[in-house]
């Protein structure tokens, strides 16, 4: 009798299922729940209580509703019995986090806090704890705070310590009432299992926890803030599991939600990047995975830890066991074209692509493929939603050069991929220039998926091959992977996500390889897209943060 086990994707706006067959890594149901509430960063749910900028929040409930729309309907659509699923696990993005009750209540959930801003889920792009992040970098450095190197030098205010000094901060009523501040997938997973499991993964990565040191020490809490120095022990915990371990199994409450039969296996929770690295296949160093969708993260395997200025974080175990896994990544990639569609197409382009039966991105692209390298005179800086790697800087914006009366929308179209491509090409050069190596290039995401003359135009700027993930949902197959291994072999699953790699993990067979010519021209544009990065990323020209401040003074 085949054995199945399921993945479950959290992305930034919707959540995706996937059941595989363990022994082959066939892929035989897919469902996705778009989130009710989607991104909240303008109103919360009442509509009323308006939201500041930079903000961005999420309902807890919508991640169940996915659970329970998505596990049944997979299930349904494979006619896989639930006695056959040995193993189930998800993965998030991250770092995404709530306040919770210790039975796991989500304060949002809760009458008295449902108007709440800080009640509720904060995702990943929630750049609203700026101020935080540059106090704990401040302070972290006067001390000479070990843990910074292992972080590329700075924190990001999208990582865990600043969300939670931020709630602090501005609403300490609900610092107070929380019992424990948790990551979602590590939240989710325990509405499956009945308690609480952190994840390494997510504790290493985002939450400055070291697997030898643990977490900063006290004094480093209290030297960012008295009311901190107990912060672990209040609203984090020191216990955490290793990806790979079984999380628990499957309650009687959550077969109810899931329809899997309780007692199936749940694996540690895990992060969307990460977990996509063994589901193409790479078990092994010097393979860098792209995972391209809202934004990109760069995931690589290394032997040793090595300090990568600005990468976001190089983590003992955080991507595969035995290996350092180091993270670096960009805020905004398929955000930055959604920006352009919403915002800067002309009327005309959208009837255009409706009479070609084409979505706005694929007429856009099409035009833009038309374009020789450099045609079009512009370069663009891709930080409209901030820098993460390598400036760390989520107060950094865009800058779009060149423009003309003559510039066309689709030029600019292309300006803005070609810059997000100049940025991973910085990112696999910081790699390279700190002793990690990259060898192999890998992509996988919806952009990887979608968007072919993107990739080509990837693989130009980097002069490298690019290799598709064979799966349309990478991160799902690399979360069902790991719920086969948190069942083991002896339910049918494997004993380490390494021999499940190998058997389940694939890239198709076409790659891009680089164009000589495009690649010659776009070494040109690439030199000058490090003389901007410096100028305005690295102080010498701060106009970003002060035009930031005066319309910060202006609200
Ligand atoms: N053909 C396309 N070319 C470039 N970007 C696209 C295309 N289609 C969708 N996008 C962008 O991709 C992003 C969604 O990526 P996806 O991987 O599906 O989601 P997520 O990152 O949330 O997991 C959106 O920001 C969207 O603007
Ligand atoms: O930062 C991470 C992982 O570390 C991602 O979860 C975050 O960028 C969101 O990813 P998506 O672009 O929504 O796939």
């Amino acid at each position: 009798m085949g054995k199945y086990t399921i993945g479950v994707d959290y992305g930034s706006l919707s959540g995706r299922a996937v059941l595989v067959e363990v022994e082959s890594g066939k892929e035989l149901a897919t469902a996705v729940k778009e989130y009710t509430h989607g991104v909240m960063d303008v109103f919360l749910p009442d509509g009323q209580t308006k939201l500041e900028n930079d903000w961005a929040l999420q309902h807890p409930n919508d991640y169940l509703e996915v659970l329970q729309i998505t596990i049944p309907q997979v299930l349904k659509e494979s006619g896989v019995s639930a006695v056959d699923v040995i193993g189930v696990a998800i993965d998030f993005t991250a770092c995404t986090v709530l306040p919770i009750k210790d039975d796991g209540t989500p304060l949002c959930m809760m009458d008295q806090f449902s108007n709440h801003p800080h009640s509720y889920v904060k995702l990943w792009k929630h750049h609203a704890a700026q101020d935080e992040a540059n106090r704990l970098n401040e302070i972290a450095e006067e001390r000479g705070e070990d843990f910074l190197k292992r972080y590329g030098g700075k924190i990001s205010s999208e990582w865990m310590i600043p969300k939670v000094w931020q709630i602090l901060n501005e609403a300490p009523e609900i610092y107070e009432a929380a019992d424990q501040i948790v990551e979602a997938t590590d939240w989710v997973t325990s509405q499956l299992t009945g308690e609480i499991r952190r994840s390494s993964c997510t504790a290493g990565y985002k939450a400055i926890w070291h697997k030898q040191d643990g977490y900063p020490s006290k004094g480093f809490f209290k030297a960012l803030d008295p009311r901190l120095e107990n912060v672990v022990e209040e609203k984090l915990t020191n216990e955490i599991f290793s990806i790979g371990l079984k999380a628990g199994e499957i309650t009687e409450k959550a077969a109810e939600l899931t329809g899997l039969n309780p007692g199936t296996a749940v694996g540690i929770a895990n992060v969307d990047a990460h977990v996509s690295v063994p589901a193409v296949g790479i078990t092994e160093p010097g393979k860098l995975l792209m995972i391209m969708g809202t934004s990109t993260c760069h995931v690589l395997l290394g032997e040793e830890e090595k300090i990568v200025p600005g990468m976001c974080g190089v983590v003992e175990d955080g991507v595969i066991p035995g290996y350092m896994g180091y993270e670096a990544g960009q805020s905004c990639v398929g955000d930055h074209f959604e920006w352009f569609i919403d915002n800067c197409v002309p009327a005309s382009y959208y009837q255009e692509a409706e009479e070609s039966n084409m979505n706005i991105h694929e007429l856009l692209t099409e035009k833009a493929s038309r374009l020789q390298v450099g045609e079009s005179g512009l370069l663009a800086l891709d930080w409209w939603n901030g820098n993460r790697s390598t400036l760390v800087d989520a107060d950094l914006t865009g800058v779009l050069i060149g423009a003309t009366l003559l510039t066309k929308t689709e030029e600019i179209y292309r300006a803005l991929i070609e810059a997000t491509a100049y940025g991973t090409r910085m990112i696999i050069e910081a790699f390279r220039n700190n002793g990690v190596p990259v060898n192999e290039v890998y992509a996988c995401g919806g952009i990887a998926e979608k968007n072919s003359f993107m990739m080509q135009i990837y693989s130009d700027v980097i002069n490298m091959e690019i290799k598709i993930s064979e799966s349309s949902q990478t991160p799902a197959l690399g979360s069902a992977m790991f719920g086969a291994v948190a069942a083991g072999k002896d339910r049918g699953g494997y004993d380490s996500i390494t021999d499940a790699a190998k058997v389940m993990g694939r890239v198709k067979d076409d790659t891009y390889m680089p164009i000589n010519d495009n690649a010659k021209v776009y070494e040109q544009l690439y030199a000058e897209y490090e003389k901007l990065y410096d100028y305005f990323g690295r102080g010498e020209n701060n106009v970003m943060k002060t035009l930031k401040n005066i319309k910060k003074n202006m609200l």
